[in-house]
């Protein structure tokens, strides 16, 4: 078990940067507790695109806001959370994260536009997701790397590439700042 007074782990970055699934690989792996907020989201109130056909974008941001805010307080140095993409841009959001490791995926256009094709659980994509990817990646960036503690380059990186590069950078802050691996369940 980690020691208490340890942070969790918040992946955060833009959409099919790998959020969900490096979150759950890891948590997994150290028989950590994996939360995802689109997950939570989804089970409460149906799918994103639902939520975003009946309420809006803005409908959904106060949903998200109010599950991130609930998800962010109970997590404890045993849990890894995956952020919804845009999740970072309320300023509740942001003050809680002071209290997490926060990682950010980064990754360009041409690494996600295979993931992105044929989607429709992100509708935000849904008119050009390439471009639409790259204009929110301008706009965005510059919040994801005010928050981050940690940069994980996901260019060219299988999903464990991607987790083993999470791992080293986790492990290097060491035990006081981090999540101390040599401790796990
Ligand atoms: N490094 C990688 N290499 C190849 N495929 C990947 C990689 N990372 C993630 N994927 C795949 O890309 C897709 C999107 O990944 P994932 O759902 O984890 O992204 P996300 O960041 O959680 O996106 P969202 O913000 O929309 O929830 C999945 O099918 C996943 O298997
Ligand atoms: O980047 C975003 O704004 C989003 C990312 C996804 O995780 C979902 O939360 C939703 O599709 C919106
Ligand atoms: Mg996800």
């Amino acid at each position: 078990m980690s020691p208490a007074g340890e942070k969790p782990l918040v992946l955060i970055g833009l959409m099919a940067t790998g959020k969900s699934t490096v979150g759950r690989r890891v948590a997994v792996r150290h028989g950590w507790r994996f939360v995802d907020t689109d997950a939570v989201i989804v089970d409460r109130h149906g799918s994103i695109a639902e939520i975003f056909a009946q309420r809006g974008e803005s409908g959904f941001r106060e949903v998200e806001a109010a599950v991130v805010a609930e998800v962010l307080s109970g997590a404890d140095g045993n849990t890894v959370v995956s952020l919804g993409g845009g999740s970072v841009l309320h300023e509740r959001t942001q003050e809680l994260l002071s209290m997490a490791l926060v990682a950010y995926l980064d990754a360009d256009v041409a690494t996600v536009l295979p993931r992105l094709e044929g989607d429709t659980g992100r509708p935000l994509l849904a008119d050009g997701a390439g471009e639409v990817w790259a204009r929110l990646d301008r706009e965005r960036r510059p919040v994801y790397e005010a928050l981050a503690d940690l940069v994980i380059d996901t260019r060219d990186a299988t999903i464990d590439d991607v987790v083993n590069r999470l791992e080293e950078q986790v492990h290097r802050l060491g035990p006081a700042e981090g999540k101390d691996h040599g401790n796990d369940r």
